[in-house]
């Protein structure tokens, strides 16, 4: 007999399909936790969860008492409370690798479309407002030969430093818990304390995983530790800053301005203060939504659910 699997979120048909060849499956585009909808009755007899961004708690494990792996099409796993999982002796799983060059040409393409203001200066040309090119209000910042500080250089980080080392000439300074020689020689990146990067950067880039030491990490204080001129990329999460703080800093002036993907509340909702302020550029949490990333992401954690299901050691078990 086939193990049974639930997949609540779309996925490409010919990964929905390799599913379905090694188990009996139930999938839907969207979790419905409403109590007696089909998910929720098909949560009971699970013993695989696919799909991306469900908070798996033990109140929703206590719902699903077959269950034997959850297998994330993410890489970040904060949405896993893991300690939970782990006591029951479930086995977690992420897709890290696969999407770090697509996230990368994300958030650097976030960092100079905030720099050089490309979404707001779109909105200047389509309202009419281009009549002198030489006029100074279009004026941005540089971001070659600069400084980036990226706190959180880890595997996405790494292809972030990559494009800013070799395609900008930038100079790379890091933080994080602890130091690592091989990216210090490849990219010249040079280790600093939190405090000191916020001081010296003129790029601060946000690539932690949200964990509760980063959760809100860059508040008021961080800040203003930033140089007046400072642009701020978040790529993590939206709860590793203080979105008030960030709010406060973008329309005093504290710092320069702000490129976002992620949010404390995704979708953004329609009044969020963010959404008046020119000097911050905000993507909808798109650093690996490419087909190709996406399919791959999709693929991955397709195989980590099989092989959790056939008794095998999945490839990317999160370790508790
Ligand atoms: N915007 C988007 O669409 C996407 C966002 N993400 C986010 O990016 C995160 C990072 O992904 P990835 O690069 O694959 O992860 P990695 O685990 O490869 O890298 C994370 C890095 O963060 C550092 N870090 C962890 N905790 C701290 C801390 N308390 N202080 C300072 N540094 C810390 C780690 O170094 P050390 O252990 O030495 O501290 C490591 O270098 C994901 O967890 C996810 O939240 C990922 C994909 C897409
Ligand atoms: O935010 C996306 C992820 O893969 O993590």
């Amino acid at each position: 007999m086939k193990p049974k699997a639930l997949v609540y979120s779309k996925l490409p048909e010919e990964v929905l399909e390799y599913v379905r060849e090694h188990c009996e499956t139930s999938s839907f585009d969207a979790p419905d936790n409403t109590p007696g909808s089909p998910f929720t009755e098909a949560l009971k007899d699970a013993e695989g969860l696919l799909g991306a961004g469900l908070k798996v708690d033990a109140a929703f494990l206590d719902r699903a008492p077959q269950l034997k792996i959850v297998s994330n099409i993410s890489v970040g796993y904060d949405n896993l409370i893991i300690p939970e999982i782990s006591r029951r002796g479930i086995m977690a799983t992420n897709t890290p690798g696969v999407l770090n060059d697509t996230v990368a040409d994300t958030i650097f393409g976030l960092l100079v479309a905030t720099a050089r203001r490309m979404p707001e200066l779109d909105r200047y040309v389509r309202n009419g407002q281009w009549k002198d090119s030489r006029d100074d209000v279009q004026f941005g910042l540089d971001v070659h030969h600069k400084t980036l500080g990226i706190i959180g250089l880890g595997g996405i980080g790494e292809k972030i430093v990559q494009r800013a080392r070799f395609g900008f000439d930038m100079d790379i300074i890091y933080h994080n818990r602890s130091r690592n020689p091989k990216l210090e020689e490849q990219y010249g990146a040079v280790y600093r304390t939190l405090d000191e990067l916020l001081v010296e950067a003129d790029f601060v880039c946000l690539m932690t995983p949200l964990t509760p030491e980063t959760r809100g990490m860059i508040g008021e204080r961080e800040f203003k530790l930033m140089k007046k001129s400072a642009i701020f990329i978040n790529g993590s999460r939206g709860a590793t800053v203080d979105e008030e703080a960030l709010i406060e800093a973008l329309h005093s002036g504290t710092i320069w301005a702000a490129g976002l993907d992620v949010y404390v509340q995704e979708p953004l909702p329609d009044n969020h203060p963010l959404l008046s302020l020119d000097n911050a550029v905000l993507l909808p949490h798109i650093g690996s939504a490419t087909r190709e990333t996406r399919l791959e992401m999709a693929w991955t954690a397709a195989r980590n659910l099989v092989a959790g299901l056939e008794g095998k050691t999945p490839p990317n078990l999160i370790q508790a």
